[in-house]
């Protein structure tokens, strides 16, 4: 007997803030949230994906054309998040989705009538459409083998090594005894092995040697940190931690062993990182650990890789999730543990589209899953050290590096009287010993390429990019002019487009030019660079991280890139060039940002049997981020960092919401701003005035890839105002069309 029909409501992956009813004809099959079904949608044919079964019925109902999961994609309690997420960062669900799944298995237009041509639909697998699924060839021993016609060479050779291994891989095979498709045929058909074609995984992580580990005795401190966190589990309602170790206090170990109990309730693991190819070392730590039921997502991994992890976690076949901020998302059920390592880390935030911020979702679906969610760092936010103070979250602290090891030495440098070059005499006199002594020095810098500010002397002429609102920079080994906002670029020219003269100097440093003048400093010493540049392409970090490692590098000049997470050893040096463009940004978080990088690029030094000890040259010795920060006093910065937040009325003292107007017309995007601000105020009155509405102003970067760019900045006590105040607007505002307006919810990037 047949169904009836069920009338569902469904979303699709467009930037269209509406759910759709389609009625799903009995032939079909079951439907149910969460699976995606092929539909009709105006002209065109979709994925949408099921939130809702048995809707009301409405006149005038289209025909879902095929259902196209025999699983549900997402359970109802992840549903429940991406809603309440689509709701919070006012996004479209169907947008939601599509970040939250695996890229590529929405079907479109053209390919879905591809598939409909001869009119059938395959869904055998969790997930079809899209992405494939990779089959092997596996071999094994035939039960009975043939007693005749001894074989000889290679065929001989995968016989036996087939033996040996119980079941091997074509691929594998051929590799191992040279085989080809032919004999490994002939094999078969003969009666020595048989063939199996089944479905596998694609292994991201399948070059990275591994060796078990054994986990080490605690400090007290790592101890204590345990208990807490396992005591919370043993609770298994939702609770929230703030774990501040200062730099090399054994974090990691305490997740480990924290997940370790998880998994011992039966429970699974969600461990997000700012950015996996930064950190292979932790990936290899877990590993180590809890050998093969883990699963890694981050953007570095191939569609198809990602594809397979994401299948892993869904069929339960990974306990373990490690990954980047779209792994808040992972499809793992019954969450024991949430640990958001390096919880101060921007990156967590996305930046454009889908603006969420993966730390702030983790406590949200944790909250949901009945999870204990650590935020792990050195350096928190001054928000989560406030509400760790204030009793919001729970505080655990490791204060004392591990095995006893000293935090470094750090002496200022300040460079107002000194002209001209990078390094001062004390970081000179330092690298020199360093590298005499066999240690390793790391110098950081927030600026790469080579001279970041070029100019005529002749006639003045800057090197501005013509989309952006910046100067160009310079990048030697290329010979080119960069920016580094788009993708815009000249050749460095000879001469002068302005006035034809040949005297355009370079100013400014980058991580380029220091690179060169340590070379020309120290001949001697085996230096490479981290940046963007020298890290593209996949396993461009690692292959560096593993020179240093295994030290090939004697130093390593870089980017931030150094600053993450990194436990080196042999680094007993660490100079920083420069701190002072990030102090000098008109972001009311560059105090912070500054006093997190430089503590964190300092935790660096020192992390093995040699005392480390940092360098730090800065035109603004005086600053309370610099002067903190070579204190390690956390507490001394966040307890004044947080005066200054309370007096202008800053988170944590308030809530934001930043609204960006753009247009490639200025006059447009002017005229919008206003007519925004305007509307704002009106819709305002409702709430009694309770937010405070700041411009429209030109944003710092007033012209972005082409783009004029106003901004409006709400601030407001209560996230309901804020929210309530933004809804109204948007429903009253009638733009043009050729101005953008977009919404970010808790903006971490004011620029
Ligand atoms: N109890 C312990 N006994 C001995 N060594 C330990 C112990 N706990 C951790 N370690 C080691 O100490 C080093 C630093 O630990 P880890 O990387 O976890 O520090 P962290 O607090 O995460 O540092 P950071 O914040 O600087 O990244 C690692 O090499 C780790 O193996
Ligand atoms: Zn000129
Ligand atoms: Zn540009």
């Amino acid at each position: 007997m047949l169904n009836p029909p069920v009338i569902i409501e469904a979303v699709v992956p467009l930037y269209l803030d509406a759910v759709y009813n389609y009625i799903v004809p009995a032939d079909l099959g079951t439907i149910k949230v969460g699976m995606r079904v092929l539909v009709p949608f105006g002209k065109r044919t979709l994925t949408a994906y099921t939130v809702k079964t048995g809707a009301d019925p409405v006149a005038n109902l289209k025909e879902v054309i095929a259902i196209l999961d025999r699983e549900p994609l997402f359970t109802s309690t992840e549903l429940d998040f991406f809603r309440w997420a689509a709701s919070y960062y006012m996004h479209p669900l169907g947008e939601v989705l599509k970040t939250a799944l695996p890229g590529g298995i929405n079907i479109i237009g053209k390919k879905q009538q591809a598939v409909l041509a001869d009119g059938t639909i395959v869904c055998d697998e969790v997930l079809s459409g899209g992405r494939t699924i990779k089959q092997e060839t596996f071999y094994r021993l035939a039960p009975l083998q043939p007693q005749c016609r001894p074989l000889q060479g290679r065929k001989l050779a995968t016989v036996e090594l087939v033996l040996a291994t119980g079941e091997m891989p074509a691929l594998q095979l051929r590799r191992a005894t040279n085989i080809d498709a032919a004999g490994l045929r002939y094999l078969v058909e003969n009666g020595w092995l048989t063939a199996e074609t089944r479905e596998v995984y694609r292994d991201p992580f399948r070059d990275l040697p591994t060796t078990p580990d054994t986990p080490p005795a605690l400090t007290a401190d790592q101890e204590l940190a345990v208990c807490r966190l396992q005591d919370s589990l043993n609770q298994g309602k939702f609770s929230s931690f703030l774990l501040h170790g200062v730099t090399g206090s054994g974090k990691t170990e305490v997740y480990l062993q924290a997940i370790s109990h998880a998994l011992a309730q039966a429970r699974s693991a969600l461990v997000l990182v700012p950015e996996i190819a930064l950190t292979p070392q932790l990936v290899r730590r877990f590993r180590s650990r809890f050998g093969s039921g883990i699963a890694v997502l981050h953007s570095g991994l191939t569609p198809g890789e990602r594809f397979d992890e994401w299948r892993r976690i869904r069929r339960g076949e990974a306990a373990i999730v490690i990954g980047a901020r779209s792994a808040v998302f992972a499809p793992l059920e019954n969450i024991g543990i949430i640990v958001v390592d390096e919880e101060h880390e921007a990156s967590y935030k996305q930046g454009d589209g889908f603006r969420y911020n993966a730390r702030d979702l983790a406590l949200v679906r944790g909250k949901m899953e009945n999870s204990c969610v650590v935020l792990g760092s050195a350096t928190p936010q001054v928000v989560t050290w406030h509400a760790a103070q204030t009793g919001k979250i729970g505080l655990i602290e490791l204060p004392k590096r591990v095995r006893d090891l000293p935090m470094p030495e750090t002496v200022l440098i300040e460079m107002r009287s000194k002209k001209g070059g990078a390094f001062s005499t004390e970081l000179v006199t330092a690298m020199e010993e360093t590298l005499a002594s066999g240690g390793q020095t790391l110098l950081f810098l927030n600026r790469r390429g080579y001279a970041t500010y070029l100019v005529c002397q002749d006639c003045g002429h800057t090197f501005r990019c013509p989309n952006c609102a910046v100067s160009l920079t310079h990048h030697r080994s290329k010979n080119r002019h960069y920016c580094h906002y788009c993708d815009y670029s000249i050749p460095a020219p000879s001469l002068c487009p302005a006035c034809n003269g040949s005297d355009i100097v370079l100013l400014g440093r980058g991580t380029e030019k220091v690179e060169d003048e340590v070379l020309e400093l120290l001949p001697s010493a085996r230096i490479a660079r981290m940046d963007k540049d020298t890290t593209g392409g996949r396993g461009g970090h690692s292959r560096i991280l593993t020179q240093v490692e295994n030290r090939q590098i004697d130093i390593l000049v870089g980017t931030q890139m150094v600053a993450k997470g990194h436990d080196f050893p042999g680094v007993t040096l660490v100079g920083v060039i420069s701190v002072d463009a990030s102090l000098n940004l008109p972001d009311f978080r560059s105090a912070e940002r500054t006093f997190q990088l430089l503590t964190q690029v300092s935790g660096r030094a020192g992390r093995g049997t040699q005392p480390g000890r940092v360098l730090v040259q800065t035109m603004a010795p005086d600053n309370y981020a610099i002067t903190s920060a070579i204190n390690y006093d956390c507490k001394g910065f966040c307890e004044q960092e947080l005066k200054f937040r309370a007096e202008l009325d800053y988170p944590p003292f308030s809530f934001l919401a930043l609204i960006e107007l753009s247009s490639t017309s200025e006059a447009a995007v002017n005229k919008s701003a206003q007519k925004a601000a305007a509307e704002l105020s009106q819709q305002k009155r409702a709430l009694h005035g309770r937010v405070n509405i700041l411009g429209p102003a030109a944003a710092p970067l007033a012209v972005l890839r082409g783009r004029h760019r106003r901004q409006i900045l709400l601030k407001a006590k209560h996230r309901n105002d804020l929210h309530q105040l933004l809804k109204s607007t948007k429903e009253a505002l009638d733009l043009p069309s050729n101005v953008r307006l977009t919404i970010d919810i808790d903006p971490l990037d004011m620029l």
